[in-house]
């Protein structure tokens, strides 16, 4: 059966996001890590058991890539969810728009939206339950404007202008306008309108304002038919019932319910967002951590050495208690190592050094992890070759509990639902999750949730 919606993310945590609010809308999703290859080369069937799934959403690590990598990846990725029917493709990037001038938002979706012979979509990066809203092309984070709400420090794109506008007119040659609250507030009809008058004069890119979910319903409304839509999972709330309005979904029951994972409880952190940064430190309180310094990495390997041997010792405890290994350091040691190594070597350092823990780690008996960071997450979830989530509970607003069948391959006498056969893993994009997410998402791993309960 041919699926409804695609997405195509441009970071791990973003499509974990995504899918996250697809499933709490009742939409059966897949997360596959990378576009499933053996599908690719046959050029017919997914691979993967489609018969009961609604959405299926391709993970990418194209946000801080080479444009034309991005492209190029989304663009197979795009291929592969149109040959398993799609409907829709939702091209899934950050609620605060994290791009530089170079891309990659613009020339993504300029691409995608020529492999659709399509000449129009619409930006709607609004997640209002995580604060992120647009007025007048503006984007705020809670209160903030997106240029002083910390992303003006993010160590890879650092965001120093609010006005989506302007900054997604450098990304493109083409015309960028605006659908504003005053048109929102009018209904789904007056918002189509728009969107054509934006259309009859050539406007490819639009963004969107919304302030909240009604807003977000109306632009669902008025966006269901188009072929390319594009934003944070804010409209991934809406675009469901829309979907069932049309006749295109059925009813659907409760998100899958996943029992728990077996095995110690690990928190590695490369993110530097503030909320990141309250959250280790809220945890380093209570529990055991181990600071990595990328120019300590970059000088010996007796640094990693050290982080392993911490690990290693909470593992060997009796009834090993969550413990964190983290890169996460204010702007000021960030610039600081940046300017001594580079910005690029100072991230891949910490990357490379992460995902290594995370697979020797996790083959030694680390059973429940949780990554923070959306770079990060990709650079962990591509080391430990997992190629497909299933989504569970909801820890925070747009961070669910997943599940991957276990690196280390399965107990000989483990059935795949079984705990031995599993990973819990939870990838936590920097700014989401509230200051105890670190020690709260190991409590709620335990109470099975429904969607209903988690509403
Ligand atoms: N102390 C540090 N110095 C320099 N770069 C760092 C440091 N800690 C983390 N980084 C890098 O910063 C980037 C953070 O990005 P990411 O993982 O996407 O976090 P977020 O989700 O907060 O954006 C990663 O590339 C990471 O390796
Ligand atoms: O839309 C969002 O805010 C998140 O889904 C997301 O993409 C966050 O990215 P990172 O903070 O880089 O994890």
């Amino acid at each position: 059966m041919a699926i409804v919606l695609g997405g195509i993310a441009d970071d791990f945590t973003g499509a974990t996001d995504l899918a996250n609010n697809l499933v709490r809308a009742g939409m059966r999703t897949v997360q596959v890590i990378g576009v499933p290859q053996d599908a690719l080369q046959e050029g017919t069937g997914s691979g993967l058991d489609l018969s009961e799934v609604d959405a299926v959403v391709i993970a990418l690590k194209s946000r801080s890539c080479p444009v034309d990598q991005a492209i190029s990846e989304s663009l197979a990725a795009l291929e592969w969810l149109k040959a398993q029917g799609a409907r829709q493709l939702f091209f899934k990037y950050c609620s605060t728009f994290d791009s530089t001038p170079e891309g990659n938002i613009g020339p993504v979706a300029d691409a995608l939206l020529e492999a659709l012979d399509s000449t129009q979509t619409a930006f709607v990066p609004a997640f209002p339950i995580n604060g992120r809203s647009v007025y007048q092309g503006h984007l705020f984070v809670g209160d903030r404007l997106l240029n002083d709400s910390g992303m003006q420090h993010h160590p890879l794109n650092p965001m120093t202008d609010a006005d989506i506008v302007r900054v997604l007119s450098r990304q493109t040659p083409h015309g960028v306008g605006l659908l504003n609250h005053a048109t929102l507030s009018e209904g789904a009809q007056a918002a189509g309108e728009r969107l054509a008058t934006l259309k009859a004069q050539g406007v490819r890119h639009v963004v969107c304002d919304s302030l909240d979910e009604r807003d977000l319903e109306v632009l669902a409304e008025a966006l269901v038919e188009h072929a390319l839509v594009t934003g944070g999972s804010g409209l991934a709330q809406a675009l469901p019932a829309q979907y069932r309005r049309k006749g295109w979904l059925a009813q659907i029951d409760d998100a899958a319910v996943l029992s728990p994972a077996q095995g110690a409880a690990m928190v590695l952190s490369g993110s530097c967002s503030r909320m990141t940064l309250k959250q280790v430190a809220h945890f380093t309180q209570q529990h055991a951590a181990f600071a990595l310094d990328p120019v300590k990495l970059n000088a010996s390997d007796a640094h990693f050495e050290a982080a392993l041997d911490f690990a290693r010792e909470q593992l060997a405890a009796a009834a090993p208690r969550p413990f964190l290994i983290y890169a996460s350091a204010e702007p000021e040691s960030v610039k600081a190592a940046q300017v001594s190594l580079g910005v690029k070597q100072a991230g891949e350092l910490i990357e490379c050094a992460l995902a290594s823990l995370a697979s020797t780690l996790v083959a030694e008996g680390v059973g429940r992890l949780l990554v923070a960071g959306g770079e990060t997450s990709g650079a962990v979830v591509s080391a430990l070759d997992i190629r497909e989530l299933r989504i569970g509970g909801q820890i925070d607003p747009g961070v669910p509990w997943t599940q991957a069948p276990h690196p280390a391959g399965p107990h000989p006498a483990a059935s795949l639902s079984s705990p031995d056969a599993v990973l819990s893993l939870a990838l936590k994009s920097g700014n989401f999750g509230g200051e105890d997410f670190f020690t709260r998402a190991f409590e709620t791993l335990d109470i099975p949730q429904s969607s209903e309960e988690t509403a």
